[in-house]
């Protein structure tokens, strides 16, 4: 297995270049791709090649980037008649690839504004439109980088004075569920850069009152992201962590609150985080499908216990373009749903010997059956303690159990 690193999109400014890192061949294969049109994007984004809210996002915005500068640079002359009115009929197309992250049809719509705002719809695609999306997009780029590692020390910092006011000592252990870490983002992640920040400033050797022991991902669909990728980048970190399947999660709560061991560890959970693709205005979230549950999960625990200090906070990660303030509640996201053969069959190379081979598609499941696919779940916000993004403050519920996620 060759590893060169977590980065999941490379942009090159000067040459103006995109390539995405193949994530349907991790862990076994670091394999970056060209995305050099508006339609490679769409397949690569529909297809999974690349995933997670805000990365989707980006790929979405440089494909409009890099397919105008071939277009631009295009030899033949005849081809040069593409319209405004042209590009966004293929950005709205784009929008289309995946319907439930806010992020794409946010940074999309976003690169149509400013399209529409600047050039009629005869105007044909010129070098200052290509500016244009370049500006927008480098920059959309470059604040998701800087705002993943605000939001990181804004996590860290709720954790540490959750901790504090419960009188919580000793080791913790945190759970978390999706696909969250560089490879969903421009770099460090959400939900798992949380994690990551916790695991650097947070750990046993920094002689706090409690520290990070452990982390329990769970594998979770589609494409057992969470086995294949977020273990990927917490082995690349060196956080220690051990895999579950998503129906293990109140089992290994209850044990490790009873004190239990398991497989020598017993830090019991403390926090949940998971990332988000879309939150409304009242603090519905939706996430990958198996979030709703943790929620429910927490919750009940939450009901047991009668010390405040075995209490579990749910925590919702995500950069605030990944809040949808139009939409008033969780029922009226749209949730997508992928197809049948990704829950009945599963994809991988054959292992043998210690060496990887050609990938293969197993079937799973009795064939041609019934199948319900939800890619995303809706979490209510009544379920969750807190929604951790680059601004100050954490957004916390008021007494009446409500969010307010207007900017701060
Ligand atoms: C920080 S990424 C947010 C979100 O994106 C993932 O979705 P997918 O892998 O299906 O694109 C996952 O649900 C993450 O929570």
């Amino acid at each position: 297995m060759t590893t060169t690193g977590l980065q999941a999109i490379k942009f090159d400014k000067e040459n103006i270049t995109l390539e995405i890192l193949d994530q349907l061949l991790l862990p076994y294969s670091t394999t970056y791709i060209p995305i050099e049109s508006i339609n490679d994007a769409f397949e690569a984004i529909k297809s999974m090649k690349v995933r997670g809210a805000p990365a989707i996002a980006i790929v979405g915005v440089f494909s409009v980037v890099v397919d105008t500068h071939r277009y631009l640079n295009s030899k033949e002359e005849s081809l040069r008649d593409k319209s405004i009115q042209d590009l966004i009929s293929s950005i709205d197309y784009l929008i289309t690839s995946r319907p439930t992250a806010v992020n794409l049809s946010n940074a999309l719509n976003d690169i149509k504004s400013i399209l529409t705002k600047s050039y009629k719809a005869q105007t044909l695609v010129n070098k200052s439109v290509l500016n244009d999306i370049y500006d927008y997009s480098v920059a959309l780029y470059e604040d998701d980088l800087s705002n993943n590692f605000k939001l990181g020390d804004n996590g860290l910092n709720y954790i540490t004075e959750t901790l504090k006011s419960q009188n919580f000592k000793g080791p913790f252990s945190i759970m978390t569920i999706c696909n969250t870490g560089s490879l969903a983002t421009s770099g460090h992640g959400t939900a798992l850069g949380i994690i990551r920040t916790v695991h650097e400033k947070l750990s046993k050797s920094c002689g706090q009152d409690f520290w990070l022991d452990h982390v329990y991902p769970l594998e979770t669909r589609p494409y057992n992201q969470g086995a294949k990728l977020t273990t990927f980048e917490l082995d690349y970190e060196k956080i220690p962590f051990t895999l579950i399947c998503d129906n293990m999660a109140s089992s290994l709560i209850s044990s490790l609150a009873k004190e239990k061991v398991v497989k020598n560890l017993s830090a019991p959970v403390k926090f949940i985080i998971v990332g988000a693709d879309r939150i409304v205005e009242n603090g519905d979230t939706a996430n990958k499908i198996g979030t709703f549950q943790l929620s429910v999960i927490a919750n009940a625990f939450n009901h047991a216990f009668q010390d405040e200090s075995k209490k579990i906070k749910f925590i919702v990660a995500a950069p605030r373009t990944t809040i949808d303030l139009k939409t008033k509640t969780g029922d009226d996201i749209i949730i997508e749903e992928r197809p049948p053969n990704e829950l009945t069959t599963l994809k991988g190379p054959i292992l043998s010997n210690n060496s990887i081979g050609d990938k293969v598609t197993v079937g799973i499941s009795t064939p041609n059956i019934s199948v319900w696919n939800p890619s995303f779940d809706v979490t209510p916000h009544n379920l969750i303690d807190s929604i951790v993004t680059e601004e100050l403050p954490v957004h916390t519920k008021n007494p009446k159990g409500e969010f307010d996620l207007s900017s701060n």
